[in-house]
């Protein structure tokens, strides 16, 4: 069923020179989860940030840390980031040989998994390992930078994501990425998303700005 509208700023467009202060403010106005891109430069075009910034920034908010792999090989990376105090860890099916063995690992970790699907990822993906999961993340961009635009066709993958979730009665995450705002956010939630992403859109105006930015998204973009 879908839950209640949640926002997950991504910090990715946030300032970087003031990363805390920057996790304390969207704490402070609202945001449910945090989101960590985490970029290599080999599965995605970009470099972000690893486990030690994680650590960091875990002792600035109480919120749930919400960390989006795009790494490959993705399994010797994840007991760092939980280590360093993720609370959900969220994967693409191409970042290793056995997604179904990644899921398991995540949970014995005692962590929330996800499973990401990029633009031209399959639903079939979600075969077999979908009950296992705690969340499934629609990517509406292609992976590896913030303000790019939403791509349309991932709304009926939205949809069909919200049938199969509903199918396994049990309480599944539909969190989207990529080019929410204030347009594409209410798309998503009529589609079957509880929870966006938004990096630009949160940051944009700043930090006088995150609270109207924020409420606007979960409003489903009214003003
Ligand atoms: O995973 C991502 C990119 O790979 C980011 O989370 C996403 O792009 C958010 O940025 P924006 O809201 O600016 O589109
Ligand atoms: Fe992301």
């Amino acid at each position: 069923m879908q839950q209640p509208v949640r926002i997950a700023p991504s910090i990715l467009s946030a300032d970087f020179a003031d990363l805390g202060a920057e996790v304390r403010r969207i704490d402070a106005v609202g945001a449910d989860y945090i989101h960590v891109d985490v970029m290599d430069g080999h599965f995605v075009p970009n470099i972000t940030i690893g486990p030690a910034v994680v650590k960091a920034l875990r002792p600035h908010t109480a919120k749930p840390f919400d960390v989006h792999l795009m790494i490959a090989p993705v399994d010797s990376f994840l007991e760092a980031f939980a280590a360093a105090g993720a609370d959900i860890l969220s994967v693409h099916p191409e970042s290793g040989p056995h997604l179904h063995r990644t899921v398991q690992t995540i949970r014995a970790l005692g962590k929330k998994a996800g499973v990401v699907l990029n633009p031209a990822t399959p639903l079939s993906v979600l075969d077999y390992v979908i009950e296992d999961l705690d969340l499934v993340l629609v990517m509406s961009v292609n992976p590896g930078f913030g303000g790019q635009s939403f791509i349309d066709s991932q709304l009926r993958k939205i949809e069909a994501i919200r049938t199969l979730i509903d199918a396994t009665g049990k309480t599944i995450d539909l969190e989207v990425d990529g080019g929410i705002d204030m347009v594409t956010a209410p798309r998503a939630i009529a589609a079957g998303a509880d929870v966006l992403v938004a990096g630009t859109a949160t940051f944009r105006g700043g930090p006088d700005a995150y609270a109207a930015n924020i409420a606007r998204l979960r409003g489903g973009g009214a003003a």
